[in-house]
């Protein structure tokens, strides 16, 4: 964080800091996942944020939209050179996927880089997808940023169902090449983020052919563009797929293919080959082994939306600690709008769901670590429940994410909607990882599958793997006793969970027994399939939030288990609270016990104030990297606000030529 003198900072923050009982330093090890990861994380900031200080004479926001593009590769390059040149120099390899590299990137862009899909996607396709040679060959270029790559498995006509894409790729054992196609419009690439104007090559998932014989979906890096002119070779068709709600400097391509050869080795090969003469073989033990590079993105954006709502909350939580606003108490002075308790409910959550969010995403990575070491053994035995996992856990965080962020900007009000508060821009970056890498019911239905399996085992008394060992104790389908402990609210979700999901599989068994087909049976049942796989998700972000929670402060000071247990007992009581329909469903709570949360929840509310801006501090974000008005260390919030305002390019002058041209002569008679 930017701290500058004690003198500069706000005067109600500084009492807030003073206010605050517990080891901030402690909170922020345990959510960057240790010391080491904290103390590297600020290393590689040190380096970053120098250059990132004066890389914008011009605010984005006031650039048009052509000015911007061409800005953000400006400094899409010189990051990436301080990421090759300085960063790697730092972690290694290790560098591309660290949160410092993350956090560094935000303050070189406001919006996206068109280089976010080369390191995001392109990269980890090239390491997940590629037999060693292939890697050996791909993958120094791509890291020395000799080219530049996208990943374009969408097209125009479908995104969800990789199955339908239209795209060909037939095999030509004559000359031993494949010919790309693109048949129809519908057949499109359309989305791929640096597609448009930035990318040379590109991952293309499209239909293999050989033999006649079509094999389903296949990964191929395709070079799009000489690396010299640029120029699109003939045979491609690309280009920008025109402006979006957010994302603007993505560079979102659109590709068309007219038999367009590239050599047999540009299919990536890990997972399936096709041989000189044209014979397929398949290598994988796992037939959806090519998904492999949504599944590494949904796990990892799961703590992207922790980090970014950790953001909004740091800006609200600051401004509501210097906003003063009105006079519940007549005489005596305008209260700071965090001490309102509505104010509370809606800022306090939002930072429990970032702890939340944050240690169930490190617990997944763990999780996704683990399956892949069993799969470099051949055993992909793990693989559907990481599947199931990494679907509702991105399809949940996200969305709850992208939610707690517009709250955030109803939490400050009038200054929230400035572009200069960083809160719009955030939540139309964030809102949109609810739908891409998988649509948020679209995922929550894999999980259904899942589960309904799963239910299935428990009914009949099979064992059961770890994420839905408690469906094995609700087979007994008896109410849960409920409790307010913590073990009693996490089994009162589970419960819930387990409800639901055995309503959904008897109604599926219902309707079936009565000549639906089974494929019917399942859509008839989705609305409550989508709620009993958010219920699973739930249940499991506050178990593996608590046990995290539990393990992590093991060894901490007091104070700090105690505002970390306060703040994950408050994420519990929240939802307890939000979901009092299906507890009275499944659980023996009763109206007095409901009376009794909701009173805890006050009283969290109340304990957690204090803190709040030493909690908001602990996730110990710069002010390079939070670009907001509303939300430096230093709360200077009006002062901010004004000096921004003298930036509009509408106040170059005092008075507009639009005014001579259109108001005078309207005023006149004269237009
Ligand atoms: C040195 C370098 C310097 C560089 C410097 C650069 C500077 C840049 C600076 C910027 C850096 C910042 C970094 C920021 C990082 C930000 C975060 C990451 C950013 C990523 C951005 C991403 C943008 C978006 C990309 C995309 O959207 S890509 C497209 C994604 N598309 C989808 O997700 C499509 C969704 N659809 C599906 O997944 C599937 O089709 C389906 C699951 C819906 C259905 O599939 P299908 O029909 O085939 O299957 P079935 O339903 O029939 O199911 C069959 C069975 O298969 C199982 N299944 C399905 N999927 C999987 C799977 N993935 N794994 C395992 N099993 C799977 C089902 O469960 C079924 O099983 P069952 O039959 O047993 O039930
Ligand atoms: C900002 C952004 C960046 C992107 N970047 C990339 C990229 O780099 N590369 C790339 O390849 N793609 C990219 N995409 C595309 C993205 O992956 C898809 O948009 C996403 O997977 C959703 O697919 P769709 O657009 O086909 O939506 P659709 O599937 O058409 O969804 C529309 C609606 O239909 C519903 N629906 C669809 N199927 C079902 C079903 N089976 N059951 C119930 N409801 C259903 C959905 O829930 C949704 O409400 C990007 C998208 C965005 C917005």
């Amino acid at each position: 964080m930017t701290k500058g003198t004690q003198a500069d900072v706000n005067p109600d923050l500084k009492k807030e800091r003073l206010k605050c009982n517990f080891n901030i330093q402690e909170v922020t090890f345990i959510i960057d996942g240790g010391k080491d990861k904290t103390l590297q994380r600020k290393k590689i900031e040190d380096v970053a944020l120098n250059i990132a200080a004066s890389i914008d004479e011009v605010p984005e926001e006031c650039l048009n939209l052509k000015e911007r593009y061409d800005n953000a590769v400006r400094k899409s390059c010189v990051y990436s050179n301080i990421v090759k040149n300085e960063l790697l120099e730092i972690t290694g390899l290790e560098a591309l996927g660290s949160p410092g590299l993350r956090r560094t990137a935000d303050a070189f862009f406001k919006d996206v880089s068109p280089f976010m899909l080369h390191l995001g996607m392109f990269v980890p396709t090239i390491i997940g997808q590629c037999t060693p040679e292939q890697q050996a060959h791909w993958l120094p270029k791509a890291l020395e940023m000799q080219i530049i790559g996208a990943y374009a498995q969408t097209e125009l006509g479908h995104g969800t169902f990789i199955r339908g894409l239209e795209t060909t790729a037939t095999y030509d054992p004559a000359t031993e090449e494949f010919v790309l196609h693109s048949p129809t419009l519908t057949s499109t690439k359309w989305w791929a983020g640096g597609l448009g104007n930035t990318a040379n090559h590109c991952i293309v998932v499209a239909q293999l052919y050989t033999k006649g014989q079509c094999h389903g979906t296949h990964p191929f890096i395709v070079p799009i563009r000489d690396l010299d002119t640029h120029e699109p070779f003939p045979g491609v068709k690309v280009g920008d797929v025109g402006i979006r709600m957010g994302f603007n400097t993505a560079d979102n391509g659109f590709l068309r293919f007219n038999q367009y050869r590239i050599p047999r080795e540009n299919m990536m090969m890990k997972n399936a080959k096709v041989m000189k003469d044209g014979t397929y073989v398949k290598v994988a033990r796992h037939e959806k082994l090519t998904y492999g590079t949504m599944v590494f993105v949904r796990v990892t954006l799961v703590m992207e939306a922790a980090f970014n709502l950790a953001k909004a909350a740091t800006i609200a939580v600051r401004y509501s600690a210097v906003r003063r606003q009105s006079q519940p108490k007549p005489g005596e002075p305008e209260p700071q709008i965090l001490d309102y308790p509505t104010q509370q409910h809606k800022l306090f959550i939002c930072i429990a769901t970032a702890h939340a969010l944050q240690l169930t995403g490190l617990w997944l990575w763990r999780t996704f670590e683990a399956v892949l070491a069993d799969m470099r053994k051949g055993d992909t035995d793990s693989l559907p429940e990481l599947h199931a996992l990494s679907s509702c856990l991105k399809a949940v965080s996200t969305s709850d994410s992208a939610a707690l962020i517009e709250q955030c900007r109803f939490a400050c009000g009038g200054h929230g909607y400035m572009l200069s508060s960083n809160l719009p821009l955030l939540y139309s970056f964030v809102t949109a990882t609810r739908t891409y890498e998988g649509d948020y019911t679209v995922l929550l239905l894999q999980t259904a599958r899942f589960l309904v399996k799963a239910w299935e085992q428990a009914e009949s008394g099979k064992v059961l793997t770890p994420t839905v060992a408690y469906l094995a104790c609700a087979a007994a389908k008896e109410k849960v006793v409920w409790s307010d402990s913590v073990d009693g609210m996490i089994r009162s979700f589970q419960a819930v969970a387990a409800g639901k999901i055995a309503a959904c599989a008897e109604n599926i068994k219902r309707l079936t027994k009565t000549g639906t087909s089974l494929e019917d049976a399942w859509q008839l049942s989705t609305v409550r399939l989508v709620a009993a796989s958010e219920a699973h998700c739930r249940a499991m972000i506050c178990q593996a939030y608590w046990h995290e929670v539990t393990r992590l402060t093991a060894s901490c000071s007091a104070s700090v288990k105690i505002v970390m247990e306060q703040l994950a007992t408050l994420y519990l009581v929240y939802w307890a609270l939000e979901t009092t329909g299906d507890l009275l469903r499944y659980s023996t709570i009763c109206e007095s016990e409901l009376n009794k949360l909701q009173l805890k929840y006050e009283e969290l509310l109340a304990l957690i104030r204090p803190n709040a801006v030493g909690l908001v501090d602990a996730f110990d974000f710069r002010d390079e990297i939070l670009h907001s008005t509303l939300g430096a260390y230093d709360g200077r919030v009006y002062e901010r606000l004004m000096e921004e305002a003298l930036k509009s390019p509408l106040n170059e002058t005092s008075v507009q030529s639009s005014f001579h041209k259109y108001i005078r002569p309207l005023a006149k008679g004269k237009l």
